[in-house]
């Protein structure tokens, strides 16, 4: 089975975010994942993780004001002022945590629109240079306009060509499957076709992104065929647990 990440964001929500390490460690994981760490100081968050024998295995650059309902940088011509900072603070923090991929959200902008095109190619060249630089993977996510309504990226075969087109060594796919049955269904064509530009899996069931396993599909199915083509990368849970945490892992015992 693949190396697992907890993630952080969605799991362990019983207890505080510097809390989780310690439940998600006691859980049995071994490495963790979460969407911002920024609220929190680095190096305590470095501490957490060492403290509790854990790997970090991804995080998001800020995501500019997401209170205010921003879902990224990267493709805003009119922030990127903002993006060029959001670099510098994802760098430090991925420094003093030791990650080694860092996912880079798009923004909202109009996928018919030139501007944000060249915008996000700009973006995306910037970050990758930097982060290339101290050897982190950068990654790319298609999310479901259905969970986040106007999302620039929100088509796998947008990503996989823009990867391809770029040709940056360390720019790769964030394949959650999740997204991937949403927008497109046909997750394991879709895995073994993409499997070379892969840098990171995420997994919920679909459509509740809850536990793996209560879903539509068969997970431990897709899990499999993961280890087939030979991924050696993390597989995070990015899943709303339906009720406790612990209790809800029982779906990993049972495949492990
Ligand atoms: O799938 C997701 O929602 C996340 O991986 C993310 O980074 C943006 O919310
Ligand atoms: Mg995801």
């Amino acid at each position: 089975m693949p190396r697992f990440a907890a993630n952080l964001t969605m799991m362990f929500s019983e207890v505080g975010f510097m809390d989780r390490f310690a439940a998600a460690a006691g859980a049995g994981f071994d490495a963790v994942e979460y969407l911002f760490p920024y609220a929190f100081d680095a190096h305590r968050i470095a501490d957490a993780l060492q403290r509790n024998g854990l790997t970090q295995a991804l995080f998001n650059l800020p995501p500019g004001n997401w209170d205010a309902g921003e879902r990224g940088l990267a493709a805003l011509p009119d922030r990127q002022d903002d993006f060029r900072a959001s670099v510098r603070t994802a760098l430090a923090y991925a420094s003093a945590t030791g990650v080694g991929r860092v996912h880079v959200m798009s923004g909202l902008a109009d996928r018919a629109d030139p501007i944000a095109h060249k915008t996000y190619r700009a973006s995306l060249a910037y970050l990758c240079d930097a982060a290339g630089a101290t050897g982190l993977d950068v990654l790319i996510e298609p999310i479901n306009p259905r969970d986040m309504p106007g999302y620039f990226l929100n088509d796998f075969n947008q990503a996989a060509d823009l990867i391809a087109e770029m040709a940056l060594p360390n720019l790769k796919l964030q394949f959650d499957i999740y997204h991937r049955q949403i927008i497109h269904g046909d997750v394991l064509t879709g895995l073994r076709e993409l499997m070379p530009i892969i840098g990171h899996v995420q997994i919920a069931a679909v459509p509740l992104r809850n536990e793996p396993g209560t879903g539509e599909l068969d997970d431990a199915r897709i899990l499999r065929e993961l280890d087939a083509l030979k991924y050696d990368g993390f597989v995070g849970l990015e899943y709303r647990p339906a009720g406790d945490t612990v209790a809800g892992l029982s779906w990993l015992t049972a495949l492990r």
